[in-house]
């Protein structure tokens, strides 16, 4: 297989999408590793396996009906697999192979007939202190896009994934990619607050658009160049509700087709009516009790 991967939005043409068979109990407060799902089990409303069955059918459904190529991991028993996006992330033609939090790493095992469709030497494997997951990784043509945390108590908070480390050594892969790092508002038990990946906050659509909460940067500074980079008019700001509800992870199947959360009344409105794109709505409200959403589920491997 020949991986391309140039930005978040050509036509898609093969993707993983996570599996939700055998997903194990629901965690407790102190096995939950991202805010959403603390959230979901201190209040008592963390999905049901068979609902998030219902609703990744419903998304491999929308992503056959355009023709794209969908794998699958294997099923690891009593394992949440839903989430393939953080597992290892494509950039033009090499598959990078994430370092993930310590309560995730089994989840990769399941890829392995999948990477081995792809040449050895389109692998990267990063030391293993090099901590990096795909959810905080956005290719964007000229640019990469990666968000992290600087701050000094980085390895307590179990939302911090993508090191500076990691980083350092994308830009050495990568010397030709403008590779922009942001740092993201961490915190692990209030999801109004913390943000667990940069596609949790900000996500291109279309050619030249984007969609970005600004609350979500730790300095105003990166939310303002990404303003810059893509003009005001062509941002669609969403409000701290719509980031808890997990507006930004939506995915595009290309730049005029977009797959969106029914919920999602305001921004589905302006995609459509102000950007002219057409809106696969689908239900995905229990996995987004999970920390995330349609982006978050997926691993593209070829984008036309
Ligand atoms: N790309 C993403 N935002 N992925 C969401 C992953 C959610 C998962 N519960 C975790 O904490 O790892």
């Amino acid at each position: 297989m020949k991986l391309n991967i140039k930005n978040e939005t050509g036509t898609l043409k093969s993707v993983v999408l996570g599996q939700p068979n055998s997903m194990g109990e629901a965690p407790n407060l102190e096995e939950s590793y991202d805010a959403k799902s603390y959230h979901s089990v201190q209040n008592n409303i963390y999905p049901l396996e068979e609902d998030i069955i219902l609703e990744m059918d419903a998304f491999e459904k929308v992503l056959k009906k355009y023709d794209v190529e969908v794998f699958r991991p294997e099923i690891i028993e009593d394992y949440n697999q839903v989430f393939a996006r953080d597992v290892a992330f494509v950039i033009e033609d090499k598959m990078i192979i994430s370092n993930v939090i310590h309560d995730r790493s089994d989840e990769q095992e399941a890829y392995r007939k999948i990477f081995e469709k792809v040449k050895w030497r389109d692998i990267i494997n990063l030391p293993e202190t090099a901590h990096i997951e795909g959810g905080d990784v956005i290719v964007w043509n000229d640019f990469i896009f990666i968000g992290t945390c600087y701050s000094e108590d980085y390895r307590n908070f179990k939302t911090a994934r993508t090191n500076q480390y990691a980083i350092e050594i994308l830009k050495e892969y990568f010397p030709k990619k403008r590779i922009l790092d942001f740092e993201l508002k961490k915190n692990d038990q209030d999801p109004s607050v913390g943000i667990l990946h940069l596609d949790c906050t900000f996500n291109p659509v279309g050619k030249d658009k984007c969609i970005i909460y600004k609350d979500g940067f730790v300095d105003e500074n990166d939310y303002q160049l990404i303003v810059d980079i893509f003009g005001e008019e062509n941002c669609f700001h969403v409000t701290s509700e719509e980031m808890f509800e997990m507006n930004p992870n939506i995915f595009s199947i290309s730049p005029d087709v977009i797959v969106s959360d029914k919920t999602f009344t305001r921004l589905n409105n302006h995609l459509r009516n102000e950007w002219g794109m057409t809106v696969e709505e689908i239900s995905y409200r229990e996995i987004s009790k999970m920390g995330g959403l349609l982006r978050c589920s997926t691993l593209p491997l070829i984008r036309e």
